[in-house]
């Protein structure tokens, strides 16, 4: 029996990686101390690779810039946004945990409405240790959670649920509104905190957002390709959902579950919506035509794993989307170049990675 003193050992500590984007200095881990520092982070640096990043002392991290991403993939890094968020999903792809958190520098505790900080990271690891109902849909939400269980008429067949994939954590203060809805709505917070788990049902699109993310990588990794975003592309600000779209296609396929709902961060700063405007007016017109794309996708018998599902839909998103935009079928290329690079990286057990190596600190 541990004694009392000894506090317990945090929940995956040594299985989960914490992932971050950023442009700018780290001061805001200083309010996640308590609940990140027993964590490794992978911090990716976006833009300039000669500036230093801050990072206040006492956490363990791995941090890679431009330079790394190019050293380490070589031609293979084309496939990596530049000048976005979207450049996290390198951290996916170079971590070797089981499993994900990640969330943006501009992401703070939040408090429950008891005024407790709420512990965003042990919750998505109780969300994804928990499985998800995507079947039949239980109206007391999540049935898996302390004083909840499934309701009656509920199928005894599928109680056992199957297991989770993605946890998609919400947020107080700033919500994730596009630019239009920003725009009309500057003033807007969300105060609203809503203590509810929910499994999204099969065959039922989301938008994902990056911002307070966590998932099995093992599961969904190789699905998790954040696309071309950014610097020299069209499109900005649809990098999360691009992944998500493509997640949950693939998870519906795979018999997984994707849960959104607890736990809040607090979200500090709304970018400039003319900015995000002039990122995201691409997204808000194609995706009248990318959502009945996904909601059509069918997936063959035989993709039985991620990465040949992965090539499947790229496949069908050269055919399908590249008479939309020609840009579609640069994704569909760097969609094939995201699965090389990862298998690369992530060779079957046993295997050898073929990367350059870690970065030097
Ligand atoms: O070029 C860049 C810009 C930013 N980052 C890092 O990415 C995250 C998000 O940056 P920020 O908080 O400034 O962006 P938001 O406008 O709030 O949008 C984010 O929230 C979601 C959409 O609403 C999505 O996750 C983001 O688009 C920070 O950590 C920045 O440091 C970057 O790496 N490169
Ligand atoms: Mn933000």
């Amino acid at each position: 029996m541990a004694s009392a003193s000894r506090a317990a050992t945090p929940l995956l500590k040594d299985e989960l990686d914490i992932v971050i984007p950023t442009i700018r200095n780290l001061d805001f881990l200083e309010m996640w101390r308590p609940f990140f520092q027993p964590y490794h982070l992978i911090i990716v640096q976006d833009g300039d690779p000669s500036k230093t990043i801050r990072v206040p002392e006492g956490f363990d991290y791995e941090l890679y810039n431009r330079n790394d991403i190019n050293r380490m993939l070589g031609p293979k890094a084309s496939c990596i946004s530049f000048k976005d968020s979207a450049c996290r999903c390198f951290g996916y792809m170079v971590s070797k945990k089981k499993y994900i958190y990640t969330i943006d520098d501009d992401c703070f505790v939040a408090k429950d409405p008891s005024g407790k900080d709420i512990n965003a990271l042990e919750q998505h690891i109780k969300n994804l240790l928990s499985p998800s109902t995507p079947f039949f849909f239980n109206t007391l939400y999540d049935p898996y959670r302390d004083g909840a269980d499934f309701v009656r008429g509920y199928p005894f067949s599928l109680r056992e649920g199957v297991p989770t994939a993605v946890s998609h954590g919400l947020w107080l203060n700033i919500p994730d509104y596009d630019a239009p809805t920003q725009l009309v709505k500057p003033l807007e917070r969300n105060k609203r905190y809503v203590d509810a788990i929910l499994t999204i049902p099969k065959g039922t699109l989301f938008p994902m957002c990056g911002m307070n993310l966590a998932f099995d990588r093992e599961l969904i990794g190789p699905a998790m390709y954040f696309g071309l975003m950014g610097d020299g592309q069209p499109i900005g600000r649809y990098d999360d959902m691009w992944a998500g779209w493509c997640t949950k296609v693939i998870t519906d396929h795979l018999g997984l579950g994707v849960k959104t709902g607890l736990p809040y961060i607090w979200h500090s700063k709304a970018s400039n919506p003319f900015v995000n405007l002039k990122k995201e007016y691409n997204g808000i017109f194609w995706q009248e035509e990318l959502i009945p794309f996904f909601q059509s996708v069918s997936l063959p018998k035989d993709a039985t794993t991620v990465q040949k599902c992965y090539l499947e839909l790229a496949k069908q998103v050269r055919a399908k989307l590249g008479k939309v935009d020609g840009y579609f079928n640069k994704l569909a290329d760097s969609m094939v170049t995201w699965i090389e690079a990862w298998d690369e990286l992530n060779p079957p057990k046993g295997g050898v990675a073929t990367a350059n190596g870690p970065p030097k600190k």
